[in-house]
């Protein structure tokens, strides 16, 4: 077979190459000459990056050449870019950790809110690398349970940071809860289960208060994480909820610098209900480039997401491990079943909100074929307890032996799996 032939892209100073790749196409992309950065982190020259449906820009400062080998679907230059104001914005949140860092003081800690794909989560990944280029040392939290940039969708996570972000496989290689991956560092992740904050407002508010207590007492205790702060990812409602859950995280998490991205009333609103309380309200201007992904492209990049929590990248290939397991050795959970029913099906004394976080056993069954469930790491079932402790990880549904009351499952560590409670929530996946 033969390669296709490499293209060559010469880009200014302050352009940015953007390229979509599919998911079944692969394409390296090499930097020749100058300098260039891929969401703030910087290539090294003529080292080959692999890149599989994703879409993004490559951000040149002083101009380079770029070679690309492979088919892009969608490839262009673009001369008109938001990045100055990304850098200043970086500039200003520095000069606060240089302040903090002299006094001993708390490090900026910013919220980024916008509408759903206005560029959020790459702006978060610029002002982190950004810090960690100046050796800094930031918590990122990921509160966009859709998403899940950190472990898998359906969780709200925090992470302390204190390697690049990887070109290629973006947070992904910074953190894993998959210890074999060989991470340094372990993501502190609460299982939510739903997509939308909207789904169980309840729970994914208890899990907001407790995830911003794990990460205060980590800045209490970690200076070089205090000093550099934190930047909170949020998901992209801007609704009444989208405000109760913006209020709650800048108590929470005593927010000080909220980014506003590319919503103009949004912006407004967010000067009139919280500048006079000393937080600095900044407006950001979304990015061209920034992609609109439709509900196919989601669920492609969550199964890829799933994929490479078992199964690594083609840079770092896992073997996840297949591990034979009784009903009666696990209990699995669910949250909130009654949510899901009308007010008048629950239960006469029960409100929605307590049915919100009611625990409930779900029996194995064929039902679970494909599941992914998340591994609590609680001993015991103590309710509401084990609502809000964290993960041990994640494990794969493989197969399902109804008759001799056992399942198959994947998980990325070998031996028995240490936890019994295994929650689960929508997330299905189809190995292929
Ligand atoms: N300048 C750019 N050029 C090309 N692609 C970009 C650029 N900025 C962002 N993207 C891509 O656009 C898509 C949406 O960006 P991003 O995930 O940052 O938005 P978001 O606001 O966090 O979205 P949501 O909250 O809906 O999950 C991503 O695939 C991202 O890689």
């Amino acid at each position: 077979m033969t390669l296709p032939e490499p293209k060559e892209w010469l880009l200014d100073e302050e352009n940015e190459l953007r390229i979509e790749i599919d998911f079944d196409t692969k394409v390296k992309l090499r930097l020749v000459t100058g300098t260039a950065e891929v969401f703030g982190t910087e290539l090294g020259q003529n080292v080959d990056y692999e890149f599989s449906g994703r879409k993004i820009a490559v951000f040149t400062w002083h101009g380079c050449k770029i070679l690309i080998t492979g088919t892009c679907s969608v490839e262009y230059i673009a001369n008109e870019t938001p990045m100055l104001s990304y850098l200043n914005t970086h500039i200003a949140l520095e000069q606060r950790r240089v302040l903090a860092t002299q006094n001993n003081k708390a490090g900026p800690r910013v919220l980024i809110v916008g509408p759903n794909d206005v560029g959020k989560t790459s702006l978060s990944k610029m002002l982190l690398s950004y810090a960690l280029r100046q050796s800094r040392q930031p918590i990122y939290v990921d509160l966009d349970c859709s998403e899940g940039s950190i472990t898998m969708p359906g969780c709200l996570t925090a992470t302390p940071l204190t390697e690049m972000i990887d070109v290629e496989e973006g947070f992904g290689s910074s953190a894993t809860s998959a210890p074999t991956a060989g991470s340094a560092v372990m993501p502190l992740a609460y299982y939510y289960g739903f997509p939308s904050p909207k789904d169980n407002s309840k729970l994914y508010s208890l899990l907001l208060s407790r995830l911003a207590q794990s990460v205060n007492r980590r800045l209490e205790e970690d200076e070089a994480a205090r000093t550099s702060g934190i930047v909170i990812d949020t998901n992209g409602l801007i609704d009444a909820t989208g405000y109760e859950i913006i209020a709650q995280c800048i108590k929470a998490f005593s927010v000080d610098v909220i980014i506003v991205l590319g919503h103009e009333r949004l912006y407004a609103d967010m000067t009139r209900l919280h500048q006079k309380s000393g937080v600095a309200v900044i407006k950001l201007a979304k990015s061209g480039g920034v992609v609109e992904r439709d509900t196919a492209f989601r669920r492609q990049t969550q199964n890829q997401k799933i994929r490479e929590y078992f199964y690594g990248t083609s840079k770092s290939e896992l073997a996840p491990y297949s591990t034979m397991i009784n009903f009666h050795d696990i209990e699995i959970l669910q949250v909130g079943e009654g949510s899901l029913a009308p007010s008048s099906a629950l239960p006469i004394g029960e409100d929605r909100k307590v049915s919100e976080t009611h625990v409930v056993n779900v029996e194995p069954s064929e039902n679970l074929l494909h599941s992914v469930l998340a591994v609590s790491n609680a001993d015991k079932r103590v309710e509401p307890d084990i609502l809000e402790t964290n993960l041990a990880g994640f494990i794969y549904v493989s197969e399902i032996h109804d008759a001799r009351k056992k399942l198959t499952v994947l998980s990325p560590c070998p031996g028995r799996i240490p936890k019994k409670f295994w929650w689960l929530g929508s997330l299905k996946w189809a190995e292929d």
